[in-house]
């Protein structure tokens, strides 16, 4: 007869930035149905810094990183237990205004999602939705988000045509520049460069470093070498756990979980 073994916790070696966290992850548990998905997930991210999330397909990154901004909340017979903290407030708490909260939590998805709508239109969409109206607002606002994208060279002579005419890595730049349109604390990436070649991908890359320190990130992503390239920190997950937290230095030279050494090395996944 096989006795249950209590899972190993999760290792941590972690540096902390004087800045202090921006999103503070407690005992965190999640089940589709009957399936969890989520197993006591624990993880401080650093204000400022790029935080990957890696593991083999399956084990559960997206869904964290959804939790964030609490995209899975539509999903029917979703559960949770635990706390997300951003800053000090609880995501999950009573009353929690949930489109307040996407505001300060900017979202970039997988593939480039422009709105069929001028370069324009789709950067200040956020603003409008909140109702800014004031021309100069919106004006130095797209300016603003377009050169934090380091779109604004590309795109400043073609502002009113459409979206749907840029490259696709041009769009997910966009993308970008629209998800910071809002000024976000916090920029979530599910895989923002799995639909692009690896020039566009470099573009997204270097923008990543440009915009780590104004912007907490966390970026989803399957390429080692990108969490190796743009991170400051690496979870890696395993069958919806978090099996090792820290400096990404640590994860992929010196890490101290077997599986995550079998994982960073390509010896599965
Ligand atoms: N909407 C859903 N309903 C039910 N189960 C789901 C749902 N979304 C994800 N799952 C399940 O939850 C688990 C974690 O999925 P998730 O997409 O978070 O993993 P992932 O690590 O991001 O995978 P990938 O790298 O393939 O995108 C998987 O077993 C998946 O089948």
């Amino acid at each position: 007869m096989t006795t249950a073994t209590a899972p190993e916790p999760t290792v941590y070696h972690l540096r902390r930035s004087a800045e202090g966290s921006a999103l503070d992850i407690r005992d965190f548990n999640l089940w589709y149905g009957k399936s969890q998905a989520l197993h006591d997930i624990n993880m401080e991210i650093q204000k400022g810094s790029v935080t990957a999330l890696i593991g083999p397909s399956g084990c559960g990154k997206s869904t964290l990183l959804r939790c964030l901004n609490r995209m899975n909340d539509l999903i029917d017979d979703l559960r949770i237990d635990g706390q997300i903290q951003v800053g000090d407030f609880d995501i999950y708490g009573p009353g929690v205004d949930v489109i307040a909260l996407r505001k300060r939590m900017g979202m970039v998805f997988q593939k480039p999602n422009p709105f069929a709508m001028s370069i324009y239109d789709n950067v200040v969409y956020p603003l409008r939705v909140d109702g800014v109206t004031k021309r100069s607002v919106l004006d130095e606002t797209c300016e603003r988000a377009l050169r934090s994208a380091a779109l604004w060279d590309e795109v400043k002579d073609r502002l009113k045509e459409s979206a749907l005419g840029m490259s696709g890595g041009q769009q997910q730049r966009l993308c970008i520049a629209r998800g910071i349109a809002s000024d976000p604390e916090v920029l979530l990436m599910d895989e923002p460069c799995s639909a692009l070649d690896p020039i566009a991908t470099l573009k997204i890359e270097e923008l990543i470093h440009q915009l780590r320190g104004h912007y907490t990130i966390v970026i989803v992503t399957h390429n080692m070498q990108q969490a190796a390239r743009v991170s400051d920190n690496t979870g890696f997950m395993y069958l919806g756990r978090l099996i090792e937290y820290g400096d990404t230095n640590t994860i992929f030279t010196n890490p101290k979980k077997k599986q995550t050494e079998d994982y960073v090395s390509g010896r599965f996944g």
